[in-house]
This record gives C-alpha cells, structure tokens and sequence, in this order.
C-alpha cells in the first residue's frame, strides 16, 4: 500500500529524470502516484518538476478536490483523476512536454501510429516488434473538464485503450501500474516518438 512519503520520494526522483530527459521545460509537466487510500499525490500547479520537494506534492481526491483546503494541484488534475477512476490498474501517470511529442502532435492529428518498433514490447500484450499501437492525439484545450469528456468519448469508442495519449502541441500522458512501469513506457514512447521525428527528417 502506497504511503505518501513514498508516493512523493518517487513523483520527485520521477521530475529530476524527466527533467534530466528535457522533458518538463519551464514549469511544464505534471506527475501523480495513486495512494494506498485511494487519494492521489500529485504535483502542486506552477513550480518546476525537476526541483519538487515533498512540499511540491500534495493529495487530492479522485474528484481532483484537493483534502487540504486552499493547496492548488496540477490544473491539469482533472486528466490524471480521469486516468485513476477509467483504470483501476493506474498505479502512476506522467506528463511531459517533450520536442517529439509537440512537433509530432502539432502535424498528427487523430493518431499516431507506431509500428514495427521492438520498444513496442513496452506496451502491456504485446509481445514481438509486429505490432502497431496507435496513440490517440487530442486537440489541446485549456478547459480540462471538457477535454477529459472529449479523452472519455474516445475511449468509449475503443476496443484496445494504449496506456498513453497525445495533446495537440502539448503535450503526453503515460501511465502504468507504478512509477517504473510508467516512466519505462514514456521512455519507450519517447524514443519511438523521436524515431518517427528523424525519419521525417530523412525523407
Ligand atoms: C509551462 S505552462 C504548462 C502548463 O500549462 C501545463 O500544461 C503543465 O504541464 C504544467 O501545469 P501545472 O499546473 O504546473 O501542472
Ligand atoms: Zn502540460
């Protein structure tokens, strides 16, 4: 059972990586850790990701109302409580800002597909590079009610949900089970991502 000491030693080591990666510029970037309790500690809105102290990260509800009155989390806590209440495996979800992700979500729109990449193995089921994953692409909204409805139609529409999504020229979301299962699958999608942004390059 996920303690809040250890939800925020991991959201915290979780932001230096990222921001080692390049990731989370500026104050960009979000990252949360479901709690034994059923709370969420999820990074206060505004400060850098790559500097977060244990007073960076705070609890909120799956409503996204903070339990502590007057503390201001993420503004984007309505989509990593969207990802808690759908999947109930959700264990940690990322947000990053990464240059692949913007230029290629800026192009893209609908989905982007990745195929034929060993890093696919990355993906829960599957298990060989013959495989395509298509990465849902949503237009970005500064209403994050509204977009997480829009995150909510499109999953209802799916047979196979992949355990991340794009936001158009803004951003990815990730998660898995627990911190290492989701930054080993942003890193994965990050490298294809960055594959797919070279090869456009090339030709
Ligand atoms: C640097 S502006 C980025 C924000 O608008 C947002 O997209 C973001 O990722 C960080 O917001 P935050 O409220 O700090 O979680
Ligand atoms: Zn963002």
């Amino acid at each position: 059972m996920t303690g809040l000491a250890e939800a925020r030693a991991a959201i915290i080591a979780a932001g230096q990586r990222l921001d080692h990666l390049g990731w989370v510029p500026a104050t960009a970037g979000n990252i949360s850790v479901r709690l034994g309790d059923g709370s969420i500690a999820i990074t206060r809105s505004g400060g850098h990701k790559g500097f977060l102290s244990d007073d960076g990260v705070i609890r909120v509800g799956l409503d996204g109302v903070p339990l502590r009155e007057g503390d201001r989390p993420s503004a984007e806590t309505g989509l990593h409580c969207g990802i808690y209440r759908r999947f109930a495996a959700a264990g940690a979800v990322l947000h990053g800002h990464s240059v692949p992700v913007t230029v290629l979500s800026r192009r893209l729109a609908g989905s982007i597909r990745l195929e034929g990449y060993e890093l696919l193995k990355a993906f829960p089921g599957l298990a060989t590079h013959q495989a395509a994953v298509a990465l849902p692409v949503f237009e970005n909204d500064q209403d994050i009610a509204r977009l997480q409805d829009a995150v909510e139609t499109r999953w209802a529409e799916e047979a196979t949900i992949p355990p991340g999504y794009l936001l158009r020229g803004h951003g990815i979301y990730v998660w898995g089970a627990d911190m290492p299962q989701a930054l080993m699958r942003l890193e994965a999608v990050e490298f294809m991502l960055r594959c797919e942004l070279e090869a456009r390059r090339l030709s």
